[in-house]
């Protein structure tokens, strides 16, 4: 079977003792036997210090976003060059936040896309619609809208992505997609990766969207859902730990 991939997203959270802390009780919890993928998406400024906490375990580093630009006159930006000499493994790109407050468009994404694969990173792709656009009936119109965006631009490196199906109306509220809503999506996500590479099955489609130590099991079991991209359960050890072991 396929490993499942569980990614903690901490958004804007963390402090050096939290982070610490936080990254000592998964470490020390992780099964010694671990079956699935596990990384931690952290805030940029943190990426010296969680570099050196993950190093010598299973965790993988991760970053919330990615410049499209490979360098020079682009303010507050970070290049994927200067994530790659941290280490960095994923990296988040087109999250609703970052489409929702900073108008990131799909052409964007793209080329965010883009530019971390150019550097080894493997982009984790966010698509999700709002809730307006679920009840106009407009869900797999505006995934697959996202998704094209990204294959078109990638080209041959599609197998290499990963997808995160993230409901907009479903972060950060309580309120779960069903596994069959997600599993729904999921297969059409699968569906339009395969019209683009050979090698569809390999690309892990993450499901996001208050996902917890309740639900992840039944949500996990879903056959296109390969793993879980977690806000706020990321930020509690024993609350994310519960998530992996539903993955193992
Ligand atoms: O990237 C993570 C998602 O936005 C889900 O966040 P959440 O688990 O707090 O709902």
């Amino acid at each position: 079977m396929k490993k499942k991939l569980i990614v903690g997203n901490w958004k804007m959270n963390g402090g050096l003792q939290a982070n610490a802390e936080l990254l000592a009780g998964i470490r020390q919890g992780l099964p010694a036997a671990l079956q699935c993928g596990v990384g931690v998406a952290v805030p940029a400024v943190y990426l010296a210090q969680v570099q050196a906490l993950v190093q010598d375990s299973p965790i993988a580093l991760g970053v919330q976003d990615v410049s499209q630009h490979e360098k020079g006159a682009y303010t507050g930006e970070v290049s994927a060059a200067m994530l790659q000499e941290f280490g960095v493994r994923y990296a988040l790109v087109g999250h609703s936040e970052r489409r929702q407050y900073h108008g990131e468009t799909d052409a964007d994404v793209a080329h965010k896309a883009q530019a971390a694969l150019a550097k080894g990173i493997t982009p984790v792709v966010c698509v999700g619609e709002t809730l307006a656009e679920r009840e106009a009936g407009q869900t797999e119109a505006v995934v697959k809208r996202q998704l094209a965006a990204v294959i078109q631009h990638v080209g041959h490196c599609v197998s290499e992505l990963v997808v995160a199906y993230e409901p907009v109306w479903a972060i950060g509220t309580g309120k779960t997609a069903s596994p069959e809503q997600a599993q729904q999506v999921h297969a059409v996500l699968r569906a339009q990766l395969a019209a683009a590479t050979q090698q569809a099955d390999r690309v892990p489609l993450l499901y996001g969207g208050s996902m917890n130590a309740a639900n992840a099991a039944q949500l996990l079991a879903q056959p296109d859902i390969d793993g879980g991209l977690i806000g706020g359960a990321s930020l509690k050890a024993a609350d994310f730990l519960q998530i992996i072991a539903a993955a193992q």
